[in-house]
């Protein structure tokens, strides 16, 4: 294990079925995530990883299937159902509004009301706390070079991945899947990622993180889940594999069902 994941389930997910159309595209999969781990989902292209996140991030339903989240079992059934569980998933296209600031960004839809009784009661915004508070979680998740006033669409990739993150832990987010961070960074950037994520689950949150990348799945990954054809077929602790082997899960040779070409 990379680093100390707390023995506390974060995300129990059993026995999920998802189909369209007719056509089996999840065909039971089970995994547990615990607390303070990051768990890599892999899967070749068409595994199922994409409609396992959406059922996760309640845009789509699964047909059977359990999703609990802590010691409680959830109906995840839009994605303000998902977030509330404390799940959020970071996709690649951010869902960031490109023309607010970093702060209007961080606390969107989580605004601070003025303190003032009857300021409060028109609606006004405590600026000052939230650009106070905005600075903070900044600080204190490694970020403090961002700057809080700029608009959105005017930062780095890896800084508005970043503001996408640190929005989903201001939200109370417990689980984090990340889908791709990294495809679209430079090398700085990923370096920066990664040092975000090692400090979200060091507090104790879950990061499930989807890519395709073997050689940052081994050194950021705590363990593996594998989705093979719709089904998770392996389970595995990174310290364990090589990448040659975990290629092996995700085109089904080293479970003997595939054929070496
Ligand atoms: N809405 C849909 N209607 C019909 N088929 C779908 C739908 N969504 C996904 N599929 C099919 O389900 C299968 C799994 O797709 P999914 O996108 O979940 O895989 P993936 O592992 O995320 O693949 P990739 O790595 O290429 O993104 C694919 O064969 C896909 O064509």
């Amino acid at each position: 294990m990379k680093r100390t994941a707390l023995d506390q389930t974060a995300l129990k997910v059993s026995g999920l079925y998802k189909s369209f159309e007719g056509i089996n595209v999840l065909r039971g999969v089970h995994f547990t995530v615990n607390r303070g781990e990051v768990v890599a989902l892999l899967g070749d292209n068409g595994a199922g990883k994409s409609t396992l996140v959406q059922c996760l991030a309640g845009l789509t339903q699964p047909d059977q299937g359990k999703i609990q989240v802590g010691q409680i079992e959830r109906t995840i059934c839009t994605p303000s159902a998902s977030y509330q569980a404390g799940i959020a998933v970071v996709h690649q296209d951010l869902a960031l509004v490109q023309g607010l600031s970093v702060v209007e960004n961080l606390f969107l839809n989580r605004e601070i009301l003025h303190q003032h009784r009857v300021l409060k009661l028109l609606g006004w915004l405590d600026k000052k706390a939230m650009a106070r508070k905005a600075k903070k979680l900044l600080q204190r998740l490694g970020m403090p070079l961002i700057n809080i006033n700029a608009p959105v669409n005017t930062l780095s990739g890896g800084q508005k991945q970043a503001v996408a993150i640190i929005r989903a832990v201001y939200a109370g987010a417990e689980i984090i899947v990340m889908d791709e961070p990294t495809a679209a960074l430079g090398a700085e950037q990923c370096a920066r990622l990664v040092t975000l994520i090692r400090l979200l689950s060091s507090q104790g949150i879950a990061i499930i993180l989807i890519s395709h990348n073997l050689q940052q799945v081994d050194t950021l990954c705590d363990r593996a889940v594998i989705l093979f054809q719709g089904q998770s077929v392996a389970d595995v602790a990174i310290d364990e594999v090589s990448q040659a082997q975990l290629l092996g899960y995700m085109n089904g040779i080293e479970l003997g069902i595939a054929q070496a070409s």
